[in-house]
């Protein structure tokens, strides 16, 4: 047994979960139960009773992060130390949000003023492009924007972008893209006036395949249309922290943000990686976005244990996956403007605890990182949540809605509301046989006919759920839901004693990814390669099946 499975806290929570009443009783027993299974944190507000825990399993699972240093960890993160010990990196994306006067060191250099430096040529890049005092090649003002990148340079401010629709200016369009499909591009370039376009190609490494051939066709779109190497400057910019290789692409060093190391990409957005969101809401709703945020670190960073809103969730996901072998986590958003946040919570949490091995190096005995997936709510209920009612797999559920609607509309939000409550409700509590055969005792089915049909319409119920609410859907409101996820996604890798914060699953897809790029340009003989590569690509050369 590992030193994470092999402790008083572990055996104790795998004897809890054999013997827990089902959820209809931990709430018949206890009519205080949402009372002291709720907190109100950064404009949240997180509902976590209908969990199958009670206190002996919370207290446990508190044990649990105690046992794994929890508070000592997030203080090493906070405080810019090298956790990311793959890489050698500090994890500070937190120092993105900070305010001027507080200090956080990397190397013993206090990296927030360079921060905030950044946010006031962000602000005035802003301010440059969205007053129309930016001018491209033949005089007009910027109307459109084009983002380029991919993963966490694309995702964090494409869905935050959709999110805070109604802060828009209404003074540019926003587009996004980032698969190196040619599709992805060209449906874009077709929207655009290279005269009045500005592209923003974003990419930490300014070496990820997708985003650098997406940026040169861009570049040879814009040539073709009439313009000169001399022009790139006025309608290109970058984010990215390989200047040189900026330049040398030919993007004006003065029109190039910079990034760190010590800033993870799913984790950039708080950086000029989020220069899409501030261009499209204006500065004041940005730094809100940032403000919202660092609300939510100043509670993870003080609140206890048990009064801390990501500390919570991250054991309760600890929690099903290792003691109930739930495999998925699904991410239910009751609002249409969040509609993508499954999306990058998927991204946040899947490419950090997605791994196998310890800190030290140690092959993991437990399961680690699950599945995140999920949706729109109601848009769900007409496509999965059967399978989350009466399927065999556990998949704990989060809800998420705002109280108020940006548009009140007749009885749309209440209807939204009622859905998203009856939902966790009846995941809870379910439906017994003898509920199921009442509801056909006026059918005028057989007695057999009734039995049957009961025994399909059974739902065990004691299916777990988080319900988070807000009052409105706000720049500080996201800003601090998307923390409480990262911070979520941090307590469960201290649990698990992983490195969350590196990526090299993604590396080896890459590397013969380019290998086999190489093979197809070059026509060279495949045959080296396994039966089905080799085959895949001469089917490709031909170009038919
Ligand atoms: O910003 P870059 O360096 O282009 O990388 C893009 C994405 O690729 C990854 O490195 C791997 O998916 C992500 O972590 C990152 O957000």
């Amino acid at each position: 047994m590992s030193r994470v499975t092999n402790t008083p806290e572990w055996q104790k929570l795998k004897e809890y979960s054999n013997k827990l009443p089902h959820m209809r009783e931990l709430f018949a027993t206890d009519s205080a139960r949402f009372n002291k299974m709720s907190l109100k944190a950064c404009g949240l507000f997180l509902d976590y009773s209908k969990n199958r825990v009670n206190d002996a399993v919370l207290s446990a699972l508190f044990g649990l992060a105690q046992q794994a240093q929890l508070e000592a960890r997030i203080k090493a993160m906070f405080n810019g130390e090298i956790i990311n010990t793959t890489e050698k990196r500090a994890v500070l994306h937190t120092a993105l949000r900070a305010p001027k006067g507080v200090a956080v060191g990397v190397d013993g250099v206090n990296v927030v003023p360079e921060v905030h430096t950044t946010l006031d040529k962000i602000e005035s890049f802003v301010a440059s492009v969205t007053s129309g005092e930016w001018r491209g090649y033949t005089g007009k003002a910027i109307t459109d924007i084009v983002s380029i990148g991919i993963g966490g340079s694309f995702l964090g401010p494409k869905i935050v972008t959709q999110a805070l629709r109604p802060y828009w200016t209404g003074k540019l369009n926003c587009h996004f893209v980032a698969n190196v499909d040619a599709t992805s591009l060209v449906e874009k370039l077709k929207l655009v006036d290279p005269e009045t376009t500005l592209f923003l190609m974003s990419s930490k490494s300014f070496g990820t395949q997708e985003t650098l051939t997406n940026t040169l066709s861009a570049r040879d779109w814009f040539l073709k249309s009439g313009a000169t190497q001399a022009d790139v400057a006025k309608h290109f910019a970058a984010v990215t922290s390989n200047v040189a290789k900026a330049t040398d692409f030919g993007i004006d060093e003065a029109n190039i943000f910079p990034m760190w190391d010590w800033v993870g990409g799913r984790y950039s957005l708080w950086s000029a990686i989020g220069l899409p969101i501030a261009l499209m809401v204006g500065m004041d709703n940005y730094r809100a976005l940032l403000a919202g945020a660092r609300s939510m670190d100043e509670h993870f960073t003080s609140a206890p244990l048990a009064e801390n809103m990501p500390v919570i969730m991250g054991l309760l996901s600890v929690w099903y996956g290792n003691f109930f072998n739930a495999q998925s986590h699904v991410v239910l958003t009751y609002d249409h403007y969040l509609r993508g946040l499954p999306a990058y919570f998927q991204q946040l949490d899947m490419e950090s605890n997605g791994k196998s091995v310890m800190m030290d190096g140690e092959t993991v005995d437990f399961s680690t990182g699950p599945v995140i997936w999920g949706g729109e709510g109601t848009n769900g209920q007409h496509a999965y949540h059967q399978l989350l009612h009466q399927g065999t797999a556990l998949i704990p559920a989060d809800f998420i809605m705002p109280l108020q609607s940006h548009n009140p509309l007749g009885e749309h939000h209440v209807q939204l509301a009622s859905n998203c409550f009856g939902q966790t409700q009846a995941l809870m509590q379910g439906r017994t046989f003898e509920e199921a055969l009442a509801e056909l005792a006026a059918s005028n089915l057989s007695d057999d006919e009734k039995t049957l049909i009961a025994r399909h319409k059974v739902m065990e119920g004691n299916k777990p759920s988080n319900t988070l609410l807000m009052d409105k859907l706000t720049p500080s409101t996201l800003g601090a839901l998307i923390a409480l996820y990262e911070h979520r996604t941090f307590v469960q890798g201290v649990i698990w004693d992983i490195n969350s914060f590196d990526q090299w699953g993604v590396e080896l897809g890459k590397t013969l990814g380019n290998d086999v790029l190489a093979r197809l340009t070059a026509d060279e003989d495949a045959s080296a390669l396994d039966s089905s590569s080799n085959a895949l690509i001469n089917l490709f050369r031909k170009g038919q099946i």
